[in-house]
């Protein structure tokens, strides 16, 4: 395999009894899940369930009161290497004084030169942002903002994309064209993704795997396998009658929750 090849073997995530309380808040509550390999997750709940809480704690940004996480056999307590991850805000993400190419570098100056600029044009082409390097960010579209963003991540080869909410700040159809792009990564590079989101329609059409969470204090209400067929697109998928039968399924999973 190159240097410069996104392809890698795929890491596996799990959480084991995690739970987190601030002060005396318990945000959430023993929650113990799998996310596998080279697959697409998602974890979707309501509003305040704790799924930031979740991620921060997967990633290592944050410990859990009690419980632990697994990322490719070891526990997580500190940022894990492999991992990288797409926040919902791009406009905070990126750095607005530098162009495109050197946003997505930006994470890669351990690397030599020309390992560096490999990587760069790699993560450029794979968001499909060739000929836009010498753009600033506040002359792009919120869209393509956010596939810098991707692309920045992506540069650092990971076996595990997080993504927070990533498209919540983008409008329905560059939404949709960066669900489809999401999927032809993933499907290219074969890397785990897991998604945070609190949309519907997103989770089912994204995953392989649902985790829902119920109200705070969260509990995971049901892992669901989404058995529906890829590629995937938004006009075939979506009329699928076993797309609607899921997405039926887990909003009343959210109904029960919020009513509770
Ligand atoms: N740093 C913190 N200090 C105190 N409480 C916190 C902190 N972070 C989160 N919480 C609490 O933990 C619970 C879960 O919050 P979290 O932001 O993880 O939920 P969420 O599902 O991501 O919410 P949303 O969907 O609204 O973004 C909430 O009750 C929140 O107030």
């Amino acid at each position: 395999m190159t240097s410069t090849e996104l392809t890698r073997t795929s890491a596996q995530l799990s959480l084991d009894g995690v739970s987190k309380s601030y002060g005396d808040n318990l945000a959430v509550r023993s929650i113990t899940a799998e996310v596998p390999a080279g697959k697409v997750s998602v974890i979707v709940g309501p509003s305040g369930c704790g799924k930031s809480t979740l991620l921060r704690i997967i990633s290592g940004l944050d410990s859990p009161t009690d419980g632990a996480v697994t990322f490719d056999g070891a526990r997580v307590d500190g940022v894990p290497d492999g991992l990288a991850m797409v926040f919902q805000d791009y406009a905070r993400s990126l750095f607005p004084w530098m162009r495109v190419d050197r946003n997505i570098a930006f994470p890669l100056r351990n690397l030599g030169k020309a390992e560096r600029a490999a990587r760069v044009q790699e993560a450029i082409d794979a968001v499909g942002l060739s000929g836009k390097e010498k753009l600033y960010p506040w002359q792009m579209s919120g869209g393509m903002q956010q596939r810098v963003a991707i692309a920045r991540a992506l540069a650092s080869h990971p076996t595990l994309l997080l993504m927070d909410e990533p498209y919540a700040s983008v409008d329905a159809q560059t939404r949709a064209e960066l669900e489809d792009l999401l999927l032809q990564i993933q499907a290219k590079l074969g890397i785990t993704v897991l998604v945070v989101t609190h949309d519907i329609d997103e989770s089912v059409y994204l995953a392989d795997h649902i985790i829902v969470l119920s109200t705070p204090p969260s509990v995971v209400a049901e892992t669901i396998d989404v058995d529906l067929p890829r590629p995937r697109d938004h006009i075939t998928t979506k009329t699928d009658p076993r797309f609607v039968e899921i997405r039926g399924h887990v909003t009343q999973l959210l109904r029960r929750a919020e009513d509770r």
